[in-house]
């Protein structure tokens, strides 16, 4: 008969979860998944269900990648209302699957997963699109993706200066607090952007908290909030003028307000840039724009579950 499935709780997945090991992992995955079916990736759209009474979303998130064996799917759920109280606003569950068979392999906590993997690809981003030298990080946002952002960018990069900048001046003064070091908290968030090299939004925000106006030229922005196709975190301004990257086209015209909204020309994606079809134009203003895909939660899961055999 077959063994029952493991489950791994989210200290043993922060136990064994590295960002250098799991940054090399996603990047070869950014790659295949570019390269259609002939990298391997097989990955829908997600399922997006609407929790209306409750101001929440329920998404469903399968993939297969054949180069990594890696079978899963990710239970995300995004609730706004949760900020300050005992549940976080995303928490997730992903089911790691066995592909030879089908089988269910292991229950895995999906929450520390989707802070690591996120930073972990706009880490990437930052490897090939922010203007050489950068010195300044701009973080919009103090929650749980700020921190993931906050110690993958630092990390991998050398940053003499990070600035923060949240809806409170309290939170943004929590983060700078806890991330000690360089960080400093700003009143606004122009004042935190202005003059930054790197920027990353990682906000609930429905309306646009960075302008165009503020973006120094040459910058980079990583945009990982508004995920939802009426949201915004950027205006039109930044959207029209930058050149923008997406981790999948699909996603990003079907779910990204920033994107839809604006109107803006997607240039390539992450994974094109990898490949090498795709130039990445470090010396103009760019955009990440990142939904989230769920390849990357089934090669960080089995990376995980490999890593506790
Ligand atoms: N692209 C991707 O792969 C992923 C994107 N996300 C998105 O990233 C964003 C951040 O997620 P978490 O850090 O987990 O959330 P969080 O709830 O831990 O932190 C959100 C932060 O945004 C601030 N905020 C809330 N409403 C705001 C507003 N109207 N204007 C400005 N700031 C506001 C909060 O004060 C807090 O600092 C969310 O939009 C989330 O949906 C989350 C996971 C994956
Ligand atoms: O990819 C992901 O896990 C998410 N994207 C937006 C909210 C959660």
């Amino acid at each position: 008969m077959a063994n029952l499935p493991t489950y791994i709780g989210a200290e043993q997945v922060q136990s064994v979860l590295r960002y250098d090991a799991l940054v090399a992992r996603l990047e070869v995955a950014l790659g295949r998944f570019s390269l259609g079916a002939a990298g391997g990736v097989v990955q829908p759209l997600r399922a997006i269900v609407p929790v209306s009474p409750h101001s929440g979303w329920l998404l469903v998130m399968p993939a297969y990648s054949a180069g990594d064996e890696a079978l899963a799917t990710k239970l995300v759920t995004s609730y706004s209302g949760n900020a300050g109280g005992p549940f976080p606003t995303h928490q997730a569950t992903i089911l790691l699957l066995d592909p030879a068979n089908g089988s269910l392999r292991a229950i895995m906590d999906g929450r520390i997963i989707t802070d690591m993997r996120t930073a972990a690809v706009s880490a990437i981003a930052t490897k090939y699109l922010s203007p050489p030298e950068s010195r300044i990080l701009c973080i919009l946002g103090a929650g749980a993706q700020a921190h993931s952002h906050y110690q993958v960018l630092m990390q991998m990069f050398h940053f003499d200066e990070v600035r923060v900048w949240s809806q409170t001046w309290e939170s943004a003064e929590r983060f700078a607090g806890a991330a000690g070091g360089a960080v400093t908290p700003r009143r606004s968030a122009e004042e935190a952007a202005r003059g930054a090299d790197v920027i990353v939004t990682v906000t609930m925000a429905t309306d646009p908290v960075l302008r165009g106006a503020w973006v120094k030229p040459g910058a980079l922005v990583n945009v990982v909030g508004a995920n939802r196709p009426t949201w915004r975190e950027v205006d039109d301004d930044l959207m029209q003028s930058a050149v923008i990257y997406v981790d999948c086209r699909e996603a990003a015209s079907r779910e990204s307000g920033d994107i839809i909204l604006s109107g803006a020309n997607i240039f390539a994606e992450l994974g094109e840039v990898i490949n090498g079809s795709k130039p990445a134009h470090r010396e103009k203003t760019t955009v990440f724009k990142s939904q989230g895909l769920a390849v990357e939660d089934a090669v960080a899961a089995k990376l995980v579950y490999d890593s506790l055999q």
